[in-house]
């Protein structure tokens, strides 16, 4: 038998400003990932593990949830360690880990956190960051933090190619702040699988990724916020942002919750999770995404046993308790549906099926340029 201690695991941080797409591009990685085994750590800013869900399918017992907040506030990084352990068990068989950031997460510190580790089996593998190439200029005029955020990643994903005016002007813009990363465009998160598994960071990079290094990047965070809890760092995207969840065993009704949604304020950046719809459809329920002021609903049967709507909402300068007195007063549990109330919505599920009919036509193509 070998002596040979076993390769250790590398551990990726897919991050990116919400909605970006992170969580899309890591399905698209479990379903076409090859013959690598993918395990996950998935971090929810919001209290019910929307993106957990959306994952968890593909993945079974693969699969940890770190829900309730960013993960890079944790006050060390032992829990994290405690999940890297039991993903990078041997017997879990597991080639590499990503590990998905809230939308909100400041990258640097997953990464020092990851530096820190002291599992002899795993090994920091790299930074991916999502960007939205149609929401990029005004995520960074809002944000002006993100083009550190890019100039520390390994490999940067420029996503929603399909929805940007000028895909070329974003690509070109995100190569200038991006340091010598790689930067592919894609649509959908479906770039090749090799480009993360082969991003490990350069020797060059792990010295760009010091800890003093990284420790200087904060201090000019604490500088330039005045926001910020007693345990977060100033200058943390998160520390502006709120987030709302929303959980109802009562149907909302179809016509009440579009309402709610045409009129839903700027600062509320970010809905997600599933809806209930009722009579209107009771065989379905209705995955909601909203990101800034695109909004898409994606039927899917019910899972056998469970009916429930579940919602997290994230903003900026959002006021709780009237979006959630909003939302309760969508219930609606009549028994019968009114014929034209899911025409609001359906509005929004056509069109994505044709975005992912041109997808599928543009799908080689894509994939090729993203290769090029
Ligand atoms: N048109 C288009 N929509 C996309 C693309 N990628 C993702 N989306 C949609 O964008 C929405 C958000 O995608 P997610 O993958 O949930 O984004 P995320 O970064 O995980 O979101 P947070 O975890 O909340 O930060 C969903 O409705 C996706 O279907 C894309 O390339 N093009």
């Amino acid at each position: 038998m070998s002596q040979a201690s076993p390769p250790q695991i590398p551990v990726l941080i897919l991050a990116g400003f919400l909605g970006s797409g992170k969580t899309t591009l890591l399905n698209h990685l479990l379903h076409r990932g090859g013959g690598s085994r993918i395990g996950a750590i998935v971090n929810d800013f919001g209290a019910i593990e929307i993106d957990a869900m959306a994952v968890a399918g593909a993945l079974g017992d693969s699969t940890v949830s770190l829900g309730n907040g960013c993960l890079c506030c944790a006050v060390d990084a032992s829990e994290l360690d405690l999940y890297l352990d039991r993903l990078a068990r041997p017997a879990a068989r597991i080639d590499v880990i990503v590990i998905e950031a809230s939308g909100l997460a400041e990258p640097q510190e997953l990464v020092k956190m990851l530096l820190a580790s002291e599992n002899p089996h795993i090994v920091y593998g790299g930074l991916v960051e999502v960007v939205d190439a149609a929401e990029f200029d005004a995520t960074r005029e809002k944000h002006p933090e993100i083009d550190r955020h890019l100039a520390i990643a390994d490999l940067v994903v420029v996503n929603k190619a399909d929805r940007a005016a000028d895909p070329d002007r974003v690509i070109r813009l995100v190569r200038t702040l991006a340091d010598g990363a790689a930067v592919v465009p894609a649509s959908y998160g479906r770039i090749d699988p090799e480009f993360l598994f082969d991003c490990r960071p350069t020797e060059e990079r792990i010295g760009q990724l010091s800890f003093d290094d990284l420790h200087r990047h904060e201090d000019s965070d604490h500088e330039d916020s005045d926001h910020g809890g007693p345990h977060e760092p100033r200058g943390h995207l998160h520390s502006a942002y709120e987030s709302v969840s929303f959980t109802s065993e009562v149907p909302l009704g179809p016509r009440r919750l579009m309402a709610f949604l045409d009129g839903r304020p700027d600062g509320l950046y970010r809905i997600k999770g599933y809806v209930d719809l009722g009579a209107a459809d009771p065989r379905n329920r209705y995955a909601v995404h909203a990101v800034g002021r695109f909004l898409r609903f994606y039927p899917e049967p019910w899972p056998p046993g469970e009916r429930l709507t579940q919602l997290v909402l994230i903003g900026s300068g959002i006021d709780a308790v009237a979006l959630r007195k909003e939302l309760e007063a969508c219930k609606d549990d009549a028994p019968h549906a009114d014929e034209r109330g899911m025409w609001g919505v359906l509005r929004y599920v056509q069109e994505q099926e044709q975005e992912q009919e041109q997808e599928q036509e543009q799908e080689g193509e894509g994939e090729q340029e993203a290769r090029g």
